[in-house]
């Protein structure tokens, strides 16, 4: 592409302040000559501010991908990416850093809570990553909003999954972010405590208007979001909007059938 066109191509992609996060035609192809996985191949899709948003689709269809590119743990290999008005693609190892923890806030299947540490120490630790000295009542308050005012001294093996699940939901939020990612986020829990950490990510974004964007593999977990959108093979295969958990089930069999039937 000529610079003339890529700067056409750009101007035409500028975000505007009401999209937290915005994808232009983003690629990630992983591996090298000979063996390469298109695990992204095209995809542009924004994601409005204070919106919660499910992306589903088969498994190896790119959802992770996805998300480590749209929260700048991962870098494309062509396409932009777009943090509210900030393009990803400019940004140095240490510029993307410093963005990733002002803005964003990852929550993982697996909590990744430091075994050693506290509830409250957990929770500050993004706080002293930026330099700061957390307080005390800031830890606390968190932890409390989120049903853990009993449990701030507490290691992570002394709490259930959903007690961790929720540390976990502090400490991505303690730094205010405007956008909150997870990454199957109810997977490793039973159902009736699933369903308490999806009704507080549906307040994170009804009470405080941050972005939640969320990867799973639960229709009932995308029916509590505003939107799911469906990937198939890397690229995007439509979206339903407020969700029930029947027509995610019936979309993504069509797309589980489609997808044996290209493997065989
Ligand atoms: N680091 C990597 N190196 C090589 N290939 C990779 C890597 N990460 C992902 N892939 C491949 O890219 C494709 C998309 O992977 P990704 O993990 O994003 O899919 P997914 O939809 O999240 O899958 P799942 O639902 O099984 O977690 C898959 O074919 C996967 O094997």
């Amino acid at each position: 592409m000529t610079g003339a066109r890529r700067s056409a191509t750009l101007m035409s992609v500028t975000t505007t302040s009401e999209q937290a996060v915005r994808l232009h035609d983003v690629r990630r192809v992983y591996g090298s000559k000979g063996a390469t996985v298109n695990a992204l191949d095209g995809v542009s899709i924004d994601f409005g501010v204070g919106t919660f948003t499910a992306v589903m689709g088969p498994s190896g269809s790119g959802k992770s991908t996805l998300l480590q590119c749209a929260a700048g743990l991962d870098r494309p290999t062509s396409g932009d990416v777009f943090i509210g008005t900030t393009r990803l693609n400019d940004l140095s190892e240490t510029k993307l850093t410093l963005l990733r923890r002002q803005k964003i806030g990852f929550v993982f299947q697996q909590f990744n809570l430091l075994p050693s540490l506290t509830a409250e120490l957990n929770v500050a630790l993004p706080l002293m990553l930026a330099g700061r000295r957390p307080k005390r009542s800031e830890t606390r308050g968190v932890l409390a909003s989120l049903g853990l005012g009993e449990r701030t001294k507490h290691r992570p093996s002394e709490m259930s999954g959903g007690q961790q699940q929720r540390v976990a939901i502090a400490r991505a939020l303690i730094t205010k972010p405007e956008v909150l990612f997870a990454d199957e986020p109810t997977g490793a829990l039973d159902s009736t405590t699933g369903r308490e950490i999806l009704v507080l990510l549906r307040s994170v974004v009804d009470k405080h208007g941050q972005t939640v964007i969320m990867v799973t593999h639960d229709p009932v977990a995308a029916s509590f979001a505003d939107r799911v959108v469906f990937l198939s093979d890397g690229r995007l295969a439509g979206e339903l909007q407020n969700p029930t958990p029947q027509a995610v089930a019936e979309r993504m069999t069509l797309l589980e059938v489609a997808s044996i039937g290209t493997t065989k």
